[in-house]
């Protein structure tokens, strides 16, 4: 088996002999240079397995690097060595696509964990990748976009936080990230920070030893641990209180957590990714959130938009639901039914629709479910959507003809006029797209 090989760039002889010697050690062959220019030439010359590099260079800095390798036909790991407690830069770096980041005084141990996590990522890119357990459904343009940026986000350590409302989909969006990671056969781990009573928090996250509080009656490991090598998914985190959004902080930034009533620091190697429905901007503003812990658990952003924002997903995903609930045997919907879902705002988005059509289930003759089957609430209807049926106004064949007017020029327009693209979208048949189009004289 050939040995993997590292492009080694710093300016300083000593640290480069230190990083040359500890990658030799654990059976990585090494390259090094001592500027930008030198990188380059290397980059050219060699098929790299992952590189280590510097911020500060003769002729640049790290980030000149990290963009330089993006552009490579296959992007190899980078992580960036920063000046200690310089957060910023290491977040700069990973915004713009470092796989992690290593602070000075380099810790040794952690630099081995670093490169571990990375030859594996490189690796699995060419291995086969695990067969996903969960699918994230949708051909919305900004759904496909979502999907892109998951596969991505699935090769760096950097943070993500997710936004979105309740039940729009991101605890599914965290676990496909952790599935399409090299850390896919190590712990994921979902934490509800809203869910622990703050008495009990700090000792639930970084565990306790044996006597530390009253009822600690053996050495407990907390869910960092419990994550190790894997992801932490705090979920709800703008409910974390104030006391331990510090100590949040200091294990993100030093990768290293102290369990209550312990004096010894424990290193940790999880990936963390956060979510809430809150704005957690705003809290910043108002001081309910630390702003420094906002900029290290928000390096990369991810928006998940709201269900009635994605309207032409509905078919696909009442399909999937649908068969989810009866095995394959999926009754239908009547139009009318659907039309109506369309026409809902659904304020729980993703999970609200689940609730919907499973409740639906139990109502319906066995044939097709109806309006009345769905039991919609009447208050809230969908503001991106035409406004209610008025009979004043025509009739309900005219308006149900306007929805679907207006969900096929949609559909139209977000797949570039290609009419399969859009027929697949609308979870119709090209037969029937076809058909539509004609009835609606919108074929010419
Ligand atoms: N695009 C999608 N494709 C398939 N299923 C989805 C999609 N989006 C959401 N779901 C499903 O909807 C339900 C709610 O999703 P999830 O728990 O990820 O939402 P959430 O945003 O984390 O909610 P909360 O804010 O309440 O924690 C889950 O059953 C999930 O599998």
């Amino acid at each position: 088996m050939t040995k993997p090989l590292a492009l080694i760039v710093d300016d300083e002889p000593d640290i480069r002999e230190l990083l040359e010697i500890t990658l030799n050690r654990m059976g990585i062959n090494c390259q090094c240079a001592g500027t930008l220019a030198q990188a380059a030439a290397l980059l050219r010359q060699y098929a790299f397995d992952v590189c280590l590099t510097d911020m500060h260079l003769p002729d640049g800095d790290g980030l000149d690097l990290i963009d330089q390798i993006q552009t490579l036909p296959s992007p190899l790991p980078i992580a960036v060595i920063t000046a200690h407690g310089n957060m910023d830069t290491a977040i700069l770096a990973m915004k713009k696509g470092a796989f992690d980041f290593v602070s000075k005084p380099v810790d040794l141990a952690a630099l081995r964990q670093l490169i571990k996590s990375a030859l594996k990522e490189s690796g699995d890119a060419s291995d086969k990748k695990p067969q996903m357990q969960q699918v994230l459904l949708g051909e919305s343009a900004v759904m496909c976009e979502i999907r892109a940026k998951i596969t991505k986000l699935a090769r760096s350590q950097a943070p993500v936080y997710i936004s979105g409302e309740s039940g729009s989909g991101k605890e599914l969006v965290a676990r496909l990230i952790h599935e399409q990671s090299s850390r896919h056969d190590r712990p994921f781990i979902a934490i509800n920070c809203g869910a622990i009573p703050h008495e009990l928090i700090e000792s639930e996250f970084f565990g306790h030893k044996k006597g530390s509080f009253t009822g600690a009656v053996s050495d407990k490991k907390g869910l960092f641990q419990a994550a190790e090598g894997g992801t932490l998914f705090l979920d709800e985190v703008a409910d974390l209180p104030l006391s331990l959004q510090v100590k949040l902080l200091r294990a993100i930034q030093e990768k290293k957590i102290r369990p209550v009533g312990e004096y010894q620091e424990i290193p940790v190697d999880i990936r963390l990714l956060s979510a809430t429905h809150r704005n957690l901007a705003q809290m910043v503003q108002e001081g309910s959130f630390r702003q420094d812990l906002y900029y290290r658990i928000n390096v990369i952003d991810l928006h998940i938009p709201p269900l009635r924002e994605r309207i032409s997903d509905i078919t696909l995903l009442i399909a999937h639901i649908l068969a989810k609930l009866t095995g394959g045997n999926n009754p239908s919907l009547s139009f009318a039914a659907l039309a109506a879902l369309q026409q809902y705002a659904f304020p729980g988005n993703v999970r609200e629709l689940e609730n919907i059509l499973e409740r639906s289930l139990a109502l319906f003759n066995g044939k097709e479910i109806e309006v009345d089957d769905l039991n919609l609430p009447v208050s809230s209807p969908n503001t991106n959507n035409p406004a209610d049926y008025d009979p004043s106004q025509g009739s309900l064949e005219d308006y149900l003809e306007d929805i679907e007017r207006k969900a096929i020029a949609t559909a139209l327009e977000e797949n570039k006029w290609n009419k399969t693209a859009a027929a697949k979208q609308l979870g119709l048949s090209f037969r029937s797209f076809r058909y539509r189009l004609k009835k609606l004289n919108m074929d010419n």
